[in-house]
């Protein structure tokens, strides 16, 4: 199936029957994981409705003091990751995401760890369908830290029913 076909169906699912699954194991995988363990930085998304609620995320990494970077969309192609702090002002972007409107850039080597959002992953090869903006293939292609994703059980498959391109990059480790 081509991309925007899937898109459209998995967000059509996720509107009609994610019931606010429960989430905490998938975020207790997450904070045992050797990759969020030895992280000193991460990189994490405001997460929207139809997402993982990725507060959890942001409020475990302030506790054990991680130095906290949210990406800001600054072009149709380009995304910047912002240093989060107590100074942040977030600010609903046109494509109705929270962002951060001020604060330091981050150079994207300087993330440990990026937490990476998605519709569907292809547990078995690490595959990824983003929401279309190419933003995360872009950044992915030059990073060398590690990258993990949470899925739920929408947006799990054993196989990509998508087909995927040369330029999607893969998801090192998928927590489902
Ligand atoms: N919570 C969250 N923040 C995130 C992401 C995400 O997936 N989740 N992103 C992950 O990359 C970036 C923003 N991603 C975006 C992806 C697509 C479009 C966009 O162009 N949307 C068009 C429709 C495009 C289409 O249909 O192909 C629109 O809404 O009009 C905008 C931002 C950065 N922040
Ligand atoms: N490395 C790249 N260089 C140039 N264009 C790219 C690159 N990666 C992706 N793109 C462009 O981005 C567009 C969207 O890609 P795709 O549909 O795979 O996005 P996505 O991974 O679902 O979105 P996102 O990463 O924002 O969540 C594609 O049309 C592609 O042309």
């Amino acid at each position: 199936m081509n991309k925007k076909d899937v898109r459209t169906q998995i967000i059509e699912e996720i509107r009609k029957s994610r019931t606010q699954e429960n989430y905490k194991d998938l975020y207790n995988k997450l904070f045992e994981s050797a990759e969020w363990q030895k992280a000193g930085s991460v990189g994490v998304t405001f997460s929207t409705e139809i997402e993982i609620d990725t507060m959890p995320i942001i409020e475990r990494a302030k506790l054990e003091a991680k130095t906290i970077f949210m990406p800001k969309v600054i072009s149709s192609t380009e995304m910047e990751f912002k240093l989060l702090n107590d100074l942040t002002k977030m600010k609903k972007s046109k494509f109705g995401i929270m962002e951060p409107e001020n604060g330091l850039v981050g150079k994207i080597n300087d993330i440990d760890l990026l937490i990476v959002p998605g519709l569907a992953f292809d547990v078995s090869s690490g595959n990824r369908l983003g929401f279309g903006g190419g933003y995360y293939d872009r950044v992915l292609k030059d990073y060398s830290g590690d990258t993990v994703s949470l899925s739920d059980s929408i947006s799990t498959f054993k196989k990509s029913i998508w087909e995927v391109d040369d330029f999607d990059q893969k998801i090192a480790r998928i927590i489902y």
